[in-house]
């Protein structure tokens, strides 16, 4: 059973990095540093894990606030299980320091039980019921042994997890009967048994079905409205949309993004999509705002990506740019002489604007730089004056 905290030390103290000559901090700024790592549920500067010569995590500079209910997403193999990891204690950091509830990771012994993990799938005895699997792992952790009202005081606490997790009314069924869901649920109830205030969970979504993974992100919210902080790796960025006020964005252990969901959609200009009436017109459309500075896609395969209603497979233009910009391109549609079928703004979303960070956007687009040199040579100059300088400022 590798779930659910506390997770004992297995490295000793090694210390917090010390900064390098050259950089040496000032008195300010070591104790807004200090300040910051305290404050903060989870810090890190500089973290870096390597196994061998593959670096896992690199130079990564944490700052997950105190209560929230954070994401921590990446691509697999983006190192988010070995980040985990070290911020348990499980392993130790190749290079860098962090705090964990103003604790070094040096010195877990200080701060595992205030938290509570589940960092591979949970692992418990089949033939037990939830709710004896949950006491036995009480009894191992000495939880109710001291000041906590003995065993009656461990099996209250069990209780208690059970109902919050969702469980109790199968806390006395065994767990080889139990769903995936189900299972998931036992190990976050394991995790929540030291009374955690901080909770790390490593994909607990993982291979759940909608229904699942739908009653681990209600019970995440729950959680995180106790006031508890709350960080979740996952790879599914919807899922992460839907449910985390906060996110770590990394990709191959390196950080992309930190910080709340809500900014980082704001910062996405939204994308306008333009369907010519005539599928001909689309390749000039393009042309003309590509002509003009803006960064344009075309999309030679579908109408509307995910327009509801039949597929009527006219090519798509599509423009990164404010929403403002719309009724511009309309306008110099129309002065070209092109009919629009139809005019759309679309919100990035979360994974759109994950793939559009690392450059990983998939599918048959035909890129911005490639306009200039499309075969049937129909690009002409754009006829209507549209000044790029509007691609950020709005409606005109
Ligand atoms: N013990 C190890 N020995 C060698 N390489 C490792 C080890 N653990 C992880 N790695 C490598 O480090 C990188 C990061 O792995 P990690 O498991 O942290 O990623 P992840 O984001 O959690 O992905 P996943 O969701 O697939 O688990 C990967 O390239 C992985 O192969």
């Amino acid at each position: 059973m590798t779930s659910a905290s506390p997770v004992g030390p297995t490295h000793s103290r090694a210390g917090p990095t010390r900064p390098t000559a050259g950089h040496r901090p000032t008195l300010g700024s070591r104790r807004a540093a200090t300040s910051a790592r305290s404050e903060a549920a989870i810090w890190t500067r500089g973290l870096t894990r390597d196994h061998g010569t593959r670096r896992a995590v690199d130079r990564l500079d944490l700052q997950v606030p105190r209560g929230a209910l954070s994401g921590f997403v990446g691509p697999n193999g983006a190192g988010k299980s070995t980040t985990l990891r070290m911020l348990l204690g499980l392993i130790r950091p190749s290079a860098g320091r962090g705090y964990v509830l103003g604790q070094p990771i040096s010195r877990p012994d200080r701060y595992l039980h205030r938290v509570g993990a589940m960092i591979e799938g949970p692992t418990f005895h089949p033939g037990l019921s939830g709710r004896r699997n949950l006491d036995q792992l009480a009894t191992l952790r000495g939880l109710g042994a001291h000041g906590g009202g003995g065993s009656a005081g461990r099996r209250r606490r069990v209780t208690q997890v059970l109902d919050q997790v969702g469980l109790a009314a199968r806390g006395d069924d065994r767990f080889s009967t139990y769903s995936l869901g189900m299972k998931q649920r036992l190990g976050i109830a394991a995790a929540l048994l030291p009374r955690p205030s901080l909770l790390i969970l490593d994909e607990p979504t993982n291979g759940l079905d909608p229904a699942g993974i739908r009653e681990i992100r209600t019970l995440l919210g729950q959680l995180a409205a106790t006031g508890m902080t709350v960080f979740v790796s996952s790879h599914l960025l919807t899922e992460v949309e839907q449910i985390c006020d906060h996110l770590v964005m990394i990709n191959n252990g390196r950080m992309l993004f930190q910080g709340h969901v809500t900014d980082l959609l704001a910062a996405e200009d939204p994308r306008i999509h333009l369907v010519p009436e005539h599928g001909d017109d689309a390749r000039r459309l393009a042309g003309m705002i590509n002509n003009v500075g803006l960064p344009v896609e075309l999309d030679l395969r579908l109408d509307m990506p995910d327009a509801a209603g039949p597929s009527t497979h006219q090519p798509v233009v599509t423009v990164h740019g404010p929403e403002g910009l719309a009724a511009d391109l309309n306008r110099m549609a129309m002065g070209a002489g092109i009919a629009l079928r139809s005019l759309r703004t679309q919100r990035p979303n979360l994974e759109e604007t994950f793939l559009r960070v690392t450059g990983e956007i998939d599918g048959d687009l035909v890129r911005t730089g490639s306009l200039g040199h499309l075969p049937d040579g129909s690009v002409p100059s754009a006829g209507v004056g549209l000044d790029p300088a509007h691609s950020r400022g709005g409606a005109t």
